[in-house]
Order: structure tokens, then sequence, then C-alpha cells
């Protein structure tokens, strides 16, 4: 069966896309941990359920089909031994488990096994306090001490934001091994999707990376700029050394993306991703920070293609702008700054992730309302920006690209 993952573009017509609607994972956010769990601040959740809700409404009134990850893993998970295999592979990796007795994860399983696959994948998701779950205390010594940590299982309040722990390139996906701890369990929902899935287990789906490959790589840092080349962003979450691995399968397996841009960002929180300061809006026509702007002919970029006997070469580049017409094989490159290029409304508004825009279609975007200054230099450009609220949504530091895991596009 064909696969029904076909993504050949950012700006293709959106078809079908996943999502995430914050639920109450975020109501375990609480300032001890907030950093650890990468989040600035604390949403409110029904304020941000109700943005979320919106965000949804403009992507179905433009056409596209929103899939809720929560009713596909729901739907892969109907048969025990899939329950059983999907719990293991969940509690193998929080690191609480470790500082506790076998029998809290003998509990924990035998928990998670009574629930049905709709609560089983709702409990993962909130995570799992202490005082959920009886845990008979087998060791004496252990047994007389409290360890303060509140959570068996941690929540993945990150996960609204579906863009990064997998993406779907051509035909295939990329199970993305996340560089944060925070994140690691959130790929595992979509691996039992594509295996388990009725829409999705028996399609021909090529795996192009998972964490068999070790090395980090997150979705926020992949951009498909044609069926033919990708930027990918060298960050803080994504490493040089998975891009190359990627690159190998990609030749083998996807047979239309012949060339890679590698681009460098500075490691910094502002900058996690490639998506929060570069983004594609229309064919030729790219948001963009001004700080990138500035150093935009001083820049560490590596162009990544094959040369006659299949090896895959790699050529260092400086000029953004250039390599772009380069690599699209176009004339003209539009770089639009956002905050206008201000140097205070920029830093203000690519915080709150003025440049992580979602193309809907070529130069139609969606944004959030709050980044006003960016979203009019875009209409000035000729872009349609249809913008959503965001006052709670943007406290988890990602935007509608980031809040989006696109399935299938028109070819442009
Ligand atoms: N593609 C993106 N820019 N994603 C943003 C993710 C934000 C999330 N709090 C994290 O730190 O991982």
């Amino acid at each position: 069966m064909q696969s029904p993952l076909n993504i050949y573009s950012e700006i293709g017509t959106l078809e079908k896309v996943m999502v995430h609607r914050p639920g109450k994972e975020i109501e375990n956010l609480f300032p001890e941990f907030m950093k650890e769990f990468l989040f600035d601040d604390i949403p409110n959740l029904r304020l941000a359920q109700k943005e979320h809700d919106k965000f949804v409404e403009v992507l179905s009134s433009r056409g596209a089909e929103v899939l809720y990850v929560t009713d596909l893993a729901s739907a892969a998970l109907t048969e025990k031994k899939v329950r059983a295999d999907f719990i293991d592979e969940f509690l193998t990796l929080p690191k609480q488990l470790h500082r506790d007795e076998e029998s809290v994860y003998i509990s924990l399983k035998e928990y998670l096994l009574s629930k049905s696959p709709t609560e089983l994948v709702e409990t993962l998701i909130r995570g799992i306090r202490k005082e959920e779950v009886f845990v008979e205390k087998r060791h004496k010594l252990a047994g007389m001490l409290d360890h303060p940590y509140p959570f068996y299982l941690d929540p993945l309040v990150n996960m609204y934001f579906t863009r990064d722990p997998y993406n779907v390139i051509g035909n295939g996906i990329s199970l993305n091994p996340m560089n944060q701890t925070a994140r690691k369990n959130e790929t595992i929902f979509m691996k039992y999707i594509m295996n388990h899935h009725p829409e999705f287990k028996d399609a021909d789906t090529p795996i192009i990376y998972d964490k068999s490959n070790n090395f980090s790589i997150e979705g926020g840092d992949q951009l498909i700029l044609t069926p033919e080349v990708m930027a990918i962003g060298i960050s803080s979450r994504t490493s040089p050394h998975a891009i190359e691995v990627l690159f190998k399968k990609l030749l083998s397996v996807n047979k239309s993306i012949k060339k890679i841009v590698a681009i460098q960002i500075p490691e910094e929180r502002a900058f996690m991703h490639l998506d929060t300061v570069f983004t594609q809006v229309d064919t030729n026509k790219f948001t963009v920070h001004p700080a990138v702007i500035k150093i935009a002919d001083e820049m560490n970029l590596f162009v990544m293609e094959t040369d006659e006997n299949g090896e895959i070469i790699v050529e260092k580049r400086t000029n953004l702008v250039e390599t772009l017409k380069e690599v699209l094989e176009l004339d003209d490159i539009i770089l639009i700054p956002i905050g206008n290029g201000h140097v205070i409304e920029a830093a203000r508004e690519q915080w709150n992730d003025g440049s992580n825009t979602l193309a809907l279609a070529p130069g139609v975007v969606v944004t959030y309302d709050r980044n006003y200054i960016t979203n009019e230099t875009l209409r000035s450009h000729g872009v349609e920006v249809l913008e959503v609220p965001s006052s709670e949504l943007s406290r988890g530091r990602g935007g509608p690209r980031c809040m989006t895991m696109p399935i299938s596009r028109r070819r442009v």
C-alpha cells in the first residue's frame, strides 16, 4: 500500500496535518522544574486550549484535515500486547524510575496496563504524580525516605509542539531522537502510530531516521524547500553527524532529495531550532531574524550533494542569499526581516516566535497575533497572513510551525 505521507515542500497547500491540543500535562508544570521541562512560564490551560481550538479552526477553514496525535495513538493501541510493548518502551527512559526501586516499575506497568487505550495515552502525556499509584516499599532503608521529586513519570508538556519529535520527508518519516530528556518519550507515539494504526500500518513508509542512529535531530531544524532540496539547522538540538546520516539514508530510500544546505545557528535558547529564525513563506520568500541578515554574508553554510560516484561531498558557503539562489535555482530571493528589522522589535517578536510561520499554501501563512510588527512586514511583502490568538500558547517557546506536523501537502 502506498504511504499516505506526502511532503515535498514547506509551502504546498496543506492537506493533512497532525496536532496535539494542550491538556492536563500543562497543569503539571510548576516553577521549580519549568526550565528542565523547557518552559519559561506556565500557560493558563483553559485559555491555551481555546487558542489552540482557534488555531485548528483556521487550518480547517483553509481545507486542511486536522488529526490529533491522541486519537491516532489510541487507535494504534487497541491490542493489549501492543500496549504492553508501548508501556515498556515508555518506562525505559524516565530518570526518576532509576532513582527508585524496581517495584515502582512493576506497579506503574500494572497500573498502565489496566487502562483503556484512550486513558493510557492521556495518562502517559499528563505524567504520573506519586500519589496516583501505590508502590509497595520493599527496601527497608530506602522505604523510610521520601524522595521530594513529585512524579513517577514526567509530564510531556511539550507535546503540543508536534513538529519536533517526528517529521515527514517525501513519503517517509524521521522518528527523531530528541536532544532533551524532557522530550525523548514524545517520539514513541509516532513509532506506534506508524506500526499499528490501521491507516498507516500496511503502508510502505520508509523510516528515514530513528534512535538506532544515536545522534540527535529535531523536526524544527528540518525544512523541505523543494522536492530536491532541504535546509537543516546545525543547532543545539541537531548534530552535524545526524544530518549526514539522514542524508545518506535519504539518498537510498527517498531518491527525491538531492541536496541539503546545513545552516549553523547559534546554540542559544532563543535560536533553539532553525525554524525559530528562518522559515519559508513562498517559493522565493523567507522570514529571517535580522541578526541573521546582519551576518548573512558571513555565515557557516554547507552544501551537501553527491559526486558522480554517489559519494557525499560538502562545500562551505558564507552568503545566505547567494546560496539559496544557487540551490533553489532562482534569480531572486527575498528575505523578510521580522520585527521590520528593528533590533528591539525583532528580538521581542522572535522570542514569541514571530518568524515561526506555518505556510498553508504558497504565500499564505498562519502566525501569532501578538507579533503584529512582523505580521505587517509580511503583508507589505504581499504575503497573506492569518493571525491566531497567542498569549498562552507562546509561553512554551514555539509558534504555528512548531505546533503542526504536516502529513500531506499538494505539490507546488
Ligand atoms: N520547532 C520549534 N521551534 N519548536 C519549539 C519547541 C519548544 C519547546 N519548549 C522546546 O524547547 O523544545
